[in-house]
């Protein structure tokens, strides 16, 4: 079997960086370019602490597939850029495995009917971290048990998006499942704005920001006599890494839309 050939958005960020470490040391994976709003028309190996990457850097994203053959994009960018690099890549036929988070409940039908219409895979993945989707799964699991929830997400202080999309995936898999509620007592009153958090369907999802964090979030539940808290920490980018590689592995066998790990997590 060929190798699968891959172009990185966003390949000089936290993430991008670790991203094309984990293409360069995959025996199976090949990186083909990148695409980055700098240095087009170098090489990545240019670029400080690339040295071994002899790939092109592209500016724009259709010249990228004009010129070089593509199976997946993997996007680490900004919700908008991320967004126009996910629909132009079903465009051009490439994949896209989307790690970008902040994208609208519009942006992501829009790339559903895409790929249903390319018939190609393309998954988002609010957070890549396998235990990030248990934790994300065994939220939903108590949901159905405990319909007091409040979401906390902890992130460095760089983040542009909140909540954070990983906040707002387990806020939508709960609502799945529990009994729809307004939380807390009908007469209260914030005497500082935002002071309950964001409200998702009557649960509460608060976001803190620090720099010394990498990604955190801690799910509480409680009802009469009883709390239950399921946290998830990730102290580093690697640890996102295996839920890339899985990712990059799946879209090539899917011709459908994902959204979120969980649906390929066996
Ligand atoms: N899904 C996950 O598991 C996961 C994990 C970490 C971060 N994220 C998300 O990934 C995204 C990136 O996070 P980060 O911490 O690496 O951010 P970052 O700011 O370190 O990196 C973003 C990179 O995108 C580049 N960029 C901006 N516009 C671009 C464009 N038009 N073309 C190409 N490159 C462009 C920037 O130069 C920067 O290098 C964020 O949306 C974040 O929320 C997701
Ligand atoms: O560092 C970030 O930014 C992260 N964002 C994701 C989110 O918004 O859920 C998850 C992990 C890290």
């Amino acid at each position: 079997m060929s190798n699968v050939k891959i172009v990185i958005a966003g390949p000089r960020g936290r993430m991008g960086r670790e991203a094309v470490g984990l293409v360069m040391n995959t025996e199976e994976f090949e990186l083909v370019a990148v695409l980055d709003h700098k240095n087009e028309g170098k090489l990545l190996s240019e670029i400080e602490g690339f040295h071994n990457c002899d790939v092109p850097i592209y500016s724009n994203i259709e010249a990228c597939f004009q010129d070089v053959q593509v199976d997946v994009l993997i996007d680490l960018t900004t919700p908008e850029f991320g967004m126009h690099h996910a629909r132009t890549a079903l465009q051009y036929g490439v994949r896209p495995v989307v790690g970008t988070t902040g994208f609208s409940k519009d942006d992501l039908i829009e790339l559903e009917n895409l790929c249903q219409e390319k018939e190609l895979g393309c998954i988002i993945a609010p957070n890549f971290a396998l235990g990030a989707v248990l934790m994300m799964k065994f939220s939903q699991m108590a949901g159905k048990y405990f319909n007091h929830v409040e979401i906390i997400e902890l992130h460095h202080d760089q983040k542009l998006d909140a909540p954070s999309g990983t906040a707002v995936k387990t806020a939508e898999m709960i609502a799945e499942v529990r009994e729809k509620v307004e939380q807390g007592h009908p007469n209260e009153k914030e005497t500082i704005d935002g002071a309950r958090g964001a409200n998702f369907e009557g649960m509460h999802i608060h976001s803190v920001r620090l720099p010394g964090l990498i990604a955190h979030q801690q799910v509480m539940f409680g009802s009469e006599g009883q709390t239950l808290t399921i946290r998830h920490d990730s102290y580093n980018r690697g640890s996102f890494m295996s839920g890339v590689k899985l990712a990059v592995d799946t879209v090539m066998k899917i011709d459908t839309f994902v959204y979120g790990l969980e649906n390929i997590m066996e």
